[in-house]
């Protein structure tokens, strides 16, 4: 089931314009900021929204000519969204009901689909009673019971606690590997996107800013937001060989390009000292210290200055070189470790 769609939406102060296209089994996932219209585009393809424009066919046929309950859907909202009275099985045996399927058979699909999701023994429990991880998984089976040709999910994983996050995350990886309809699902965790995801599209202001395999859009993030979420340092230049000026700066790098580029280059990369650092094929430029935090064993430090860039040392390494904010500092990072690609 291939779905194309063109979705615009426009609301005073929010236009949305969006192309996608997704294939049979493939799993896309909505990225981008707070308000980038991720919710808007999913709530059009349900149908929940109504488009300005634009259209959607799934495999051909239109699907936005049809009112939300007739299309071939299935949806897992953040908060599940369980019918608080019916037990997980008549919860997931709803859907299939409403199509017209009889009680023993709807009952009969909803128990294989609990089996499959590992809940074999909580058919009779109220969504009340079921952990968040439990209630995610009925929400997974609800939304395949109808047998959609195309599933929708909404920040899927965002309700559960850390840990059950990665253990529903790799089962969900799995469900997923085994539908053969479309998939598009919205998240704000870079972390879900890139493990589900068999494809990034990073919406900006309603419009897509970057798209591409998580490796393509992790290695080359285009934008600010999209490099702040993979954790590189990102910036526009101009390219001359090996050589690109970044503001003021000349900065050496692996590869060979001319013209505009971007380039990046990881936090932990970036080495500071106390006074000018001299050696090996450096790129050094002198920062200000705009802050400095903890970020997981290591600490991350805010510069500013000529560029604004993040780097990541160890906490005996800012005992060493006494960091404060307001300080200056030298800051380097190796050609080799300096990536440029077209812009
Ligand atoms: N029901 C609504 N009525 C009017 N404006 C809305 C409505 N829902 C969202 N908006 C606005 O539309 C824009 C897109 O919102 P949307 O919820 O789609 O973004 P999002 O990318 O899903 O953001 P978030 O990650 O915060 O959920 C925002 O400017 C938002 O304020």
């Amino acid at each position: 089931m291939t779905l194309r769609a063109r979705l615009l939406v426009t609301r005073p102060g929010f236009e949305l314009d969006l192309t996608l296209e997704v294939a049979p089994g493939e799993v896309v996932a909505l990225l981008g900021p707070n308000g980038a219209g991720k919710t808007t585009a999913l709530r059009a393809l349900a149908g929940l929204t109504a488009m300005t424009g634009g259209q959607i066919t799934l495999d051909g046929l239109p699907m936005h000519t049809l009112a939300a309950e007739r299309r071939p859907i299935g949806m897992v909202f953040q908060d599940y969204l369980l019918f608080p009275h019916l037990s997980a099985l008549d919860n997931i045996a709803f859907g299939p009901r409403c199509q017209g399927v009889s009680k023993a058979e709807a009952r009969r699909a909803a128990a294989a689909l609990l089996e499959r999701v590992g809940l074999a023994g909580h058919a009779a429990a109220k969504p009340r009673r079921l952990s968040g991880g439990q209630a995610q998984r009925v929400a997974l089976a609800r939304a395949l019971a109808v047998r959609p040709r195309l599933l929708l999910m909404d920040e899927p994983l965002a309700a559960l606690d850390a840990h059950t996050r990665l253990e529903i995350r790799s089962q969900l990886r799995r469900h997923l590997g085994d539908f053969d309809g479309a998939t598009v699902l919205v998240t704000h965790d870079p972390l879900d996107a890139m493990v589900l995801a068999d494809r990034l599209i990073v919406i900006e202001n309603g419009t897509v800013v970057q798209e591409g395999t998580p490796g393509e859009v992790a290695r080359r993030p285009r934008t600010d937001y999209v490099a702040r979420l993979v954790g590189l340092n990102l910036y526009r230049g101009q390219a001359d060989g090996a050589q690109v000026k970044v503001g003021k700066l000349l900065f050496n790098t692996s590869e060979h390009l001319t013209g505009p580029v971007f380039v990046a280059f990881p936090p932990a990369a970036v080495a500071l000292y106390r006074s000018r650092p001299d050696g090996s094929p450096r790129n050094v430029w002198q920062a200000g210290i705009e802050g400095i935090e903890r970020h997981g064993d290591n600490v991350r430090v805010h510069l500013d200055g000529p560029l604004t860039a993040f780097a990541d040392i160890t906490p005996a390494a800012v005992a060493d070189l006494d960091l404060t904010p307001g300080q200056h500092v030298w800051a380097s990072v190796k050609a080799t470790e300096t990536h440029a690609y077209p812009a």
